[in-house]
């Protein structure tokens, strides 16, 4: 199956468990795989049979920053969600990295496969 990727969509949040995370934005950077037919777009170049990855990045910050997280698994999970409700994807790959989130490494995170995912 064809996939829609969508790679670092940067989203700058209030994301935390801790107190002072509640005061203060941090980034998140999503990597989505969403499985798509893509064949009838390419057949016919119409962008109507294309899965818009514009749309579906500003969905998903438009959710992720409309209220304070804690967890980002939650993020993930929230992420999977919408983009299968809402844009009809069969299965989804999402990664949710949060940069300087402790000392000593560049990023930490989760990754979560929902749907039908095939390799
Ligand atoms: N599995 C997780 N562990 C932790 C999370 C998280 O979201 N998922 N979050 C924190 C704190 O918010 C940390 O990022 C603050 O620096 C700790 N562990």
């Amino acid at each position: 199956m064809d996939r829609v990727i969508i790679e670092s969509l940067r989203v700058d949040t209030i994301i935390g468990i801790l107190d002072w995370e509640k005061e203060v934005k941090q980034t998140l950077l999503l990597d989505l795989e969403m499985l798509w037919d893509q064949s009838k777009a390419a057949a016919t170049d119409d962008y109507q049979y294309a899965l818009c990855y514009a749309s579906v990045s500003q969905a998903v910050s438009d959710m992720i920053t409309a209220q304070p997280i804690g967890l980002v698994e939650t993020v993930a999970e929230r992420t999977a969600a919408l983009v299968m409700e809402q844009f009809k994807v069969l299965g989804i790959k999402v990664r949710v990295r949060k940069l300087a989130a402790i000392a000593n490494v560049n990023s930490v995170g989760v990754e979560i496969v929902r749907g039908q995912w095939s390799k």
